[in-house]
């Protein structure tokens, strides 16, 4: 059936079985992300959040339940969608222009055209300039920005974030949350944001889903308002509604966590 949905996860549950025995660590997951949208998946530690973006990745496969992209059933990673990290993973023998190519270069795509399409990205992320130069010489957030560049230059049409501001000073992830933001929005990119900061889940997405403690459930879907989402996720900050948002996220992360020192 044709939902016209981006991502589905239904009836979704995920078993991790090593030699210390079997860990549920998702549970009957039902999800939805429309085209274009960009939700943000918050949750305390161990909840499954990873777990869910390698699922929608391909990288992992449900023990129970159906995982869809654009209404087709996932059976490996596809080059449909981008995975960005906290974590940049230059390589740090390859300049900053050939590591933003690698992804075409692996999928066989590193034509001239295509290069000059990478100059253009480093250029709009602004990292015009950067192009010769070696990871080692740039910040983290700079860095990052490769990291931006790499995943968009295969054209994915989702981007899978994993907290990919969380090792960055502040000031530098206010920027870039803003660049990472308007870049996906101006490309109509779908987004899944996992992160632990309930500011920047507010700040930049769609919609927020809270995930209760391990296994992973939902237990709110909060829409932010449109005021909110039509800022910039710094303007978002300073927006009135602003509070009442994070307010709520807080009392529903912080019930979750009493629910799990009492239960
Ligand atoms: N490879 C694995 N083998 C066994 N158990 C695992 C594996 N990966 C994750 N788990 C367990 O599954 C549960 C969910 O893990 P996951 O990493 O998805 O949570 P998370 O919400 O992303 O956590 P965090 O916020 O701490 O990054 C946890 O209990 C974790 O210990």
């Amino acid at each position: 059936m044709q939902t016209g949905n981006m991502l589905e996860l239904i009836d979704v549950s995920h078993v991790y079985v090593n030699d210390q025995g079997a860990s549920l660590a998702v549970e009957q997951l039902n999800m939805a992300v429309r085209p274009g949208e960009f939700v943000a998946l918050v949750g305390p530690s161990g909840c499954g959040k990873t777990t869910i973006l390698s699922l929608l990745a391909g990288l992992l496969f449900p023990t129970r339940g159906s995982v869809l992209l654009a209404g087709v059933p996932v059976t490996g990673p596809s080059p449909q969608v981008g995975y960005m990290l906290q974590q940049d993973y230059l390589f740090p023998w390859r300049t900053i222009r050939d590591n933003a190519a690698i992804g075409l270069e692996i999928a066989g795509r590193r034509t001239k055209a295509a290069l000059e399409a990478v100059d253009r990205l480093l250029e709009e992320l602004g990292l015009s300039g950067a192009g010769g130069r070696y990871p080692h010489e740039l910040s983290g957030g700079m860095r990052q920005r490769v990291a931006l560049a790499r995943t968009l230059a295969t054209e994915p049409e989702v981007m899978l974030l994993d907290e990919p501001f969380s090792a960055l000073d502040l000031h530098i992830k206010l920027q870039l949350e803003d660049l990472v933001q308007e870049t996906l929005r101006r490309r109509g990119k779908t987004a899944v944001l996992v992160t632990h900061d309930l500011a920047e889940a507010a700040a930049m997405s769609d919609r927020v889903i809270v995930l209760g403690k391990q296994p992973g459930r939902i237990l709110r879907e909060l829409d932010i308002p449109e005021e909110l989402r039509s800022a910039s996720p710094t303007e978002a900050r300073k927006q009135p509604g602003f509070q009442e948002v994070f307010e709520e996220l807080w009392s529903e992360l912080n019930r979750t966590e009493e629910g799990e020192r009492h239960g």
